[in-house]
């Protein structure tokens, strides 16, 4: 009895100073710096409780928010001292792309890539001097100018796309005498399946054939332990021990390509990498802190790409229909070099024009599975729009997540997969807002992949589709899991369950062969 007498005679004032507390902190937090600024959404956990969100939710979290408040085309999270603005109009979207200089993603560069390749202080001199100059290009600048117009439409796309294309087809081709030696047919989890192809094969078209991970097979199940961990590495608290994983395998590939750069293997590569070689020693790099920066290099090119890749076949597997339609675009593509020829050749840049149905498929998988928030730092106080007024120093994200997923923009049907959304007569289609799409970003930080991504998967899928039959273990309906969506989206979504297949060589397919047509 005295015991509980005591408890709650002391309770009572705590509860009273800590609810008084939590109000006044509320006051002040959600208090705009000015009258114009964004309307501030606050945390019932002052300060912290934006952060806390994003960390136990990822992603799913700002699309809580962004359906707690649907008419707001921004809005304030106050966190910590500062502020992010998170944006969730197309229209103001695209006017936060084209302020490049006062909503800036350059800031953001030397922060992330310290924290995520653990590069020395010689190296991050070199890579802030260029970011933070008005005049100057820099290492950073440089790499990002020649990835623009070496992955912009043109003959050195067109060379990667060859590269990326039969190797593709040399590893899918390999892949069919596996199941002939198997009866026909395996069995494999989906998205294992697709990263080790995808990861296997642009190492190679990348990095030549005595690419780090040809030589150490290894490293590519450590490729994808440091993918995993980078939300610990980015969170940078002692990341050897609270990111193990990702540290350790992070390590092992730059280790893997330091050997591979001092054993001049650069040269085997392809044209891009060479060119990558030839930006860092003209800044001064030196070979480890080249192969970290190849490691990112390597991450670009792989994650996406696999991740799309899984939910592209699954979808096309899953819908009989889908199927059937797909498969007959890409065969009216298809030419055989003379009339017994069982040579069917396939061009990617046909497909990638002529193939509407599988195009629209792949851009409904970005837009479903992408939750890409482009983040930019305000460098100086702006007023967006003419209307809202954001504060110098703040941090500002476009919430892909919570566009994709607007029944405003899309449709009622905004939470499914409708792969004929992109069709170009589509009627919906035409109404939406360009920026509204976020699966390649967008204004200064777009993918300079994009292009070459639409080639590479298309020309992936395409062989997939045409030469094997994709099925679920008990002949029942292919399932599709749900998307991760709690987590860091870093790349596009993973799924929160496996899928487990069985891969057949497609019946009436068995005696034919596919080439590449390179023109
Ligand atoms: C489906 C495949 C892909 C998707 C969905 C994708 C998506 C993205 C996104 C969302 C961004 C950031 C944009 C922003 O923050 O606004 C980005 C940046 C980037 N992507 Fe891609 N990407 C893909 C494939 C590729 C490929 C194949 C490459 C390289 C060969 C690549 C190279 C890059 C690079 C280097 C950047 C950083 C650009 C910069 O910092 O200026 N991407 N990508």
């Amino acid at each position: 009895m005295q015991f509980s007498v005591s408890i709650s005679s002391i309770s009572i004032p705590v509860f009273l100073f800590v609810y008084a507390l939590v109000a006044v902190l509320k006051h002040l937090e959600t208090k705009k710096t000015d009258a114009r600024e964004p309307p501030v959404v606050a945390s019932p956990i002052p300060y912290v409780g934006h952060i806390i969100g994003m960390l136990l939710r990822g992603s799913r979290y700002l699309k809580s928010l962004g359906s707690r408040c649907p008419n707001l085309p921004i809005f304030t999270l106050p966190m910590l001292n500062g502020r992010t603005y998170i944006v969730t109009s197309p229209a103001l979207a695209a006017q936060v792309q084209r302020a490049s200089k006062a909503l800036s993603f350059n800031p953001v560069i030397p922060e992330v890539v310290n924290r995520v390749l653990g590069l020395d202080a010689g190296t991050m001199k070199i890579i802030r001097s260029g970011v933070e100059s008005e005049d100057e290009r820099g290492f950073v600048g440089d790499t990002q100018d020649m990835l623009y117009a070496r992955l912009a439409p043109g003959e050195s796309l067109d060379e990667l796309t060859a590269a990326a294309g039969n190797e593709f087809l040399a590893q899918l081709t390999d892949y069919k005498e596996i199941l002939n030696a198997n009866g026909g047919k395996k069995t494999e989890e989906l998205l294992g399946w697709v990263k080790q192809l995808v990861t296997v094969a642009t190492a190679r078209f990348l990095y030549g054939p005595e690419n780090p991970l040809a030589i150490q097979p290894e490293l590519e199940p450590l490729f994808w332990d440091f993918d995993a961990g980078i939300p610990g590495l980015l969170l940078n608290v002692y990341p050897s021990i609270t990111a193990s994983k990702a540290y350790r395998g992070r390590e092992a590939l730059v280790k893997a390509f330091t050997n591979y750069l001092t054993a001049g293997k650069k040269s085997t590569g392809s044209a891009l990498t060479q060119t990558r070689g030839v930006i860092a020693d003209k800044h001064g790099l030196d070979v480890e802190s080249t192969a970290r920066c190849e490691v990112s290099f390597l991450f670009a090119g792989i994650t996406n790409t696999a991740v799309t890749s899984y939910w592209l076949i699954l979808h096309i597997f899953a819908n009989p229909t889908l199927l059937k339609r797909i498969r007959k675009e890409l065969e009216l593509t298809l030419k055989a070099p003379s009339e017994k020829s069982s040579v069917r050749m396939m061009n990617i840049k046909t497909i990638t024009k002529d193939c509407k149905l599988l195009v629209s498929t792949f851009r409904e998988t970005l837009r479903l599975y992408s939750d890409n928030a482009s983040t930019r730092v305000v460098t100086t106080d702006t007023v967006l729009a003419d209307q809202y007024f954001l504060k110098k120093g703040s941090i500002l994200q476009i919430a892909g997540g919570i566009m994709h997923s607007d029944s405003t923009i899309w449709g009622g049907d905004a939470g499914q997969f409708n792969p004929e959304r992109f069709l170009e007569d589509s009627t919906k289609q035409k109404s939406v807002h360009p920026a509204a799409f976020r699966g390649f970003g967008g204004g200064a930080t777009l993918c300079p992949g994009r292009h070459f991504a639409l080639n590479e998967i298309l020309a992936f899928v395409a062989v997939v589709v045409l030469l094997f039959d994709v099925s679920s273990v008990d002949d029942e309906e292919l399932p599709i899991p749900k998307k991760k969506d709690d987590v860091l989206a870093i790349h596009i979504l993973e799924p929160l369950e496996q899928v487990h297949v069985q891969i057949r060589r497609r019946e009436g397919w068995d005696q034919c062969s596919l080439q590449l047509e390179t023109s």
